[in-house]
């Protein structure tokens, strides 16, 4: 469908956010003057640096009105705005009350609609969604031959098959609608994507009904002056994917799950759950989940433990995940969850296409000797207890040295500083603190405010804030007096080429590069599920 003035003055107006259209000293409701047939916008964008010949362009955020100097001179048709911006130039303004709902609505009118022709699934949390989305990809890619698209914080996947870094967890209304009708267009049936709280916070998803919904967890996390005010406003946020989907998947222990269920049962969303079941083997499973994982067979020294799971009402089916931890296959079980409520039946050739899903930076594990490292993306409390649970049952036996190298990014979720170290403070030998995407605010106060949250007086902490040094003195040096098993974690940046100081990316080697020169180990360089970048 061609989006005109016409078309999006009407599409605004059904929708309550036009307020009305500037041109020059013309002020009105409907569409200026045009001669001949209206004419249909070339392109959309929200950046100024974009717009060429027949452009839509958005005014939204911290948006500077010099930014429109030049633009009727590349050929701006109109503008959208929350004010009148027609002192900076000649093109009408379309001015609305709320500028990112109207960029959503005009964006899916602009790409025909591209949800219309996907199967949507879109999948909160404070943790595991790039993991359950990687999960989830891989079996609807086993069961459609290859038509499930992924829209991740790590990479975005469009065609099945190829993978792209990605910038934003959930893109921006417009790009998002974009890379939908790319997927329809390469003949993609299913989409799962990442929600993040601040997709509901920017209205990045708005107008957007998902055909299924999963609300994995929820802990404190990403409370900032850019992000959320308060764990409530966070939470707030998340819980509109509820409302926004036509079935919702839900973790048992979710905290505020109450909550939750409520917000399903007042939106006539139905639910299905799913659990880690800790009951003895043998014995009566947990009832309150719908699909369980539990602990299979263990193997000393062997590749990764093995996990039994199903519905609750069985069969339960053996998987080994190549992503090591409890927490990944929790987080199977949910994509198996997912698969189900979608109406699908996962056989077992799907299941094993989760057992081949890695994910750059997350869980890679290196070794050599008596030295066991792990380079992971865990960078708030909740995830930090989850590595540090995976160690204690994986090695606890062997009575290992911890050193856990970790930062914390600036600028934004600031509660993470205090959580990374109430939550390792206690349970690793030596702590390391180093830089991290340190934004303006400068790694040096980053790692000074994580040192003074250090309440265990017996805890082996020091500051090294270039992070390459950080790491190699984890392995060289690292807890204990050297002969005895060592596990050293790297975490927060996973596989990520650089950091982030003011507003510029530095390049950098990567964590788990720099672990596997130092190990004498290989290093995988993947973007996902074992598929090269490109
Ligand atoms: C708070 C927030 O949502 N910020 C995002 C938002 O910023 P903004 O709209 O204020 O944009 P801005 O960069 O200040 O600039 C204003 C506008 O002027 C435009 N511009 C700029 C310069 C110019 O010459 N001409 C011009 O038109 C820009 O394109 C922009 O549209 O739009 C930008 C892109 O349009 C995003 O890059 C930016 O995300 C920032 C980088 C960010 O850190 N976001 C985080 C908080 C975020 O969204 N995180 C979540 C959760 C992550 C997770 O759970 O792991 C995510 O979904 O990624
Ligand atoms: N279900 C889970 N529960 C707790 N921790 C988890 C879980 N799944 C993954 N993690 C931890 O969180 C880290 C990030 O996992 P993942 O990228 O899947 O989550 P995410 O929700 O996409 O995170 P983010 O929003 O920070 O990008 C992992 O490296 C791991 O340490």
């Amino acid at each position: 469908m061609a989006l005109t003035m016409t078309s999006a003055l009407d599409l605004l107006g059904r929708h309550h956010l036009l307020r009305e259209v500037i041109q020059g000293g013309d002020w009105s409701l409907d569409a200026p003057n045009q001669d001949g047939e209206p004419a249909e916008f070339k392109t959309l964008t929200y950046d100024t640096r974009q717009v060429e010949q027949g452009s839509l362009l958005f005014c939204k955020g911290n948006f500077k009105p010099e930014y429109l100097d030049g633009c009727d001179q590349a050929g701006m048709a109109a503008y959208v705005a929350e004010t009148d911006l027609s002192e900076r130039c000649q093109a009408p303004g379309i001015i609305v009350s709320d500028v990112r709902k109207a960029m959503s609505l005009l964006a899916a009118a602009h790409y025909g609609y591209p949800q219309d022709d996907l199967t949507l699934v879109g999948i909160t949390g404070t943790k595991g969604k790039t993991t359950t989305a990687y999960f989830l990809q891989s079996m609807l890619n086993q069961l459609s031959g290859g038509r499930a698209a992924l829209l991740s914080s790590v990479d975005n996947c469009l065609d099945g098959q190829h993978y792209r870094e990605s910038e934003l967890t959930t893109p921006e209304s417009l790009d998002l609608f974009r890379m939908m009708r790319q997927a329809v267009d390469a003949g993609m049936r299913y989409m799962v994507m990442e929600v993040s709280s601040q997709a509901y916070k920017v209205d990045r998803v708005y107008g957007l009904t998902f055909d299924l919904g999963a609300f994995l967890n929820v802990s404190p996390d990403h409370i900032s002056p850019i992000e959320h005010p308060t764990f409530e406003d966070y939470l707030f946020c998340k819980r509109q994917l509820t409302y926004n989907s036509r079935k919702l998947v839900l973790g048992a222990d979710c905290a505020h799950a109450d909550l939750i269920r409520q917000d399903a049962a007042a939106a006539g969303t139905p639910l299905t759950t799913f659990g880690m079941d800790r009951t003895e083997a043998g014995s009566r499973p947990r009832q309150d989940a719908d699909f369980l994982v539990r602990l299979g067979e263990r193997h000393e020294d062997g590749p990764a433990d093995s996990y039994l799971i199903g519905p609750a009402s069985g069969p339960m089916t053996a998987i080994n995940p190549s992503m090591d931890g409890d927490f990944n296959a929790l987080n199977a079980c949910a994509a198996l969850a997912m698969v189900q409520a979608l109406g699908l039946k996962p056989d077992q050739e799907a299941l094993k296409a989760m057992e081949e899903v890695r994910i750059a930076g997350r869980m890679e594990h290196f070794a050599s000797g008596n030295r066991v490292a792990y380079v992971d993306y865990a960078h708030n409390q909740a995830s930090v207890k989850a590595l540090l649970d995976f160690v204690d049952e994986q090695f606890g036996n062997r009575n290992p040295a911890v050193t856990l190298v970790s930062g914390s990014a600036g600028d934004k979720a600031i509660d993470r500083r205090q959580g990374i170290v109430q939550a390792a403070q206690n349970r690793v030998d030596r702590l390391i603190i180093t830089g991290d995407d340190e934004g303006t605010e400068g790694a040096d106060r980053i790692c000074r405010q994580m040192l003074g949250y250090v309440t265990n007086p017996d805890l082996d902490v020091s500051i090294i804030l270039d992070r390459t040094q950080a790491i190699t003195t984890a392995i060289q040096e690292g807890a204990g007096d050297g002969t005895g098993f060592q596990v050293i974690l790297v975490i927060g940046k996973g596989e990520e080429r650089w950091i982030k100081v003011g507003h510029q990316q530095i390049p950098y080697e990567g964590d788990d590069r720099i672990v596997a020169r130092l190990l004498g180990t290989r290093s995988h360089d993947l973007g996902a599920t074992g598929t090269p970048r490109g």
